[in-house]
């Protein structure tokens, strides 16, 4: 479904982001991308959408070569390929439902978004997914009155109200407790499953790519370096991709104590935890 050939990206300050990028994602495939700080997972999926121009390279969707597109035909394109942020990306004045429907400004425009007419078909499918990612109740609260795994449920329905064929998912958990985050994974792999939606996750965390992705695709320095299921990352591969690390040790304590020890490289920056920090949960996460 999609397919990316020969994709480099080299930035105007000469970083070379990314060499030969060869992969193809099958519909309904969820696949972690996961490397150290500054691999380029981040260029990769903003490549995927265009969010960052690819300097060479084919990426295909179905049948549509993203790369040639440019203004309208881009736009149209982009319908179908949804962003789920880590730090949410919600209008924060605005009630949860009207961020979920700000989803479809792809398809009605800015001037019928902004004075809210949406077609009352769009609304309740908003209502519909609003229900399934938990959120029915708040629908008229203000986004920043919500929890960080709230604002993530909104940003999860706001993705699909898009009704996208692939997610491409940045460091979704990177700013919730390890408890919400398994939750907000395993809410992601559902809804893919039931709606035969491709997603690729950036993610720092690999015990939660063991857990919910089909697929682990790793990079170093924007090269991929492993790309298998997630039983062949053996401790070899970890090290392939981050370098040294006692990656046995590690694995042993997260079975021990799976809430409490993410397993991440320590050559990765550890995002802060909420759980770490229970003044930033308290006020719905950092900002
Ligand atoms: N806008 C930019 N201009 C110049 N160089 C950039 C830019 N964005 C990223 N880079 C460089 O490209 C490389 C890949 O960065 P990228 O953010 O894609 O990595 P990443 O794997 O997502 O890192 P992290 O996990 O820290 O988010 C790095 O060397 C980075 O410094």
């Amino acid at each position: 479904m999609l397919t990316l050939s020969g994709v480099c990206k080299r930035y105007p300050t000469g970083d070379r982001a990314l060499t030969n990028i060869d992969l193809t994602l099958p519909r309904g495939q969820v696949l972690a991308l996961i490397g150290p700080s500054g691999a380029g997972k981040s260029t990769l999926i903003r490549c995927v959408n265009r969010l960052v121009e690819p300097s060479e390279g084919s990426i295909r969707l179905g049948d549509t070569e993203l790369t040639l597109l440019s203004g309208q035909q881009l736009r149209k394109a982009r319908r179908a390929m949804a962003m789920i942020f880590q730090e949410y990306a919600l209008v924060d004045r605005l009630t949860v439902m009207e961020n979920v429907l700000s989803g479809r400004l792809g398809y009605v425009g800015f001037w019928r978004s902004f004075l809210r007419r949406y077609p009352r078909e769009t609304v309740a499918e908003a209502f519909r997914l609003l229900e399934r990612v938990g959120l029915a109740h708040a629908l008229d609260k203000r986004a920043d009155a919500l929890s960080g795994g709230q604002r993530q449920r909104v940003g999860i329905a706001r993705a699909l109200l898009q009704s996208p064929q692939l997610l491409l998912v940045d460091e979704p958990t990177a700013s919730l407790d390890p408890k919400t985050s398994r939750q907000i994974m395993r809410l992601i792999r559902e809804l893919c499953a039931e709606r035969e939606l491709a997603a690729i996750i950036n993610i720092h965390d690999v015990a939660l790519a063991r857990q919910f992705a089909d697929r682990i695709v790793g990079l170093r320095a924007g090269e991929i370096v492993f790309d298998g299921k997630p039983a062949e990352l053996t401790a070899e591969i970890l090290t392939t991709i981050y370098g040294e690390e006692d990656w046995d040790t590690q694995a042993a304590e997260e079975e021990e104590h799976p809430s409490a020890i993410p397993l991440q490289p320590s050559v990765a920056p550890i995002p802060l935890a909420p759980s770490l920090a229970p003044d930033l949960l308290a006020t719905g996460g950092p900002r």
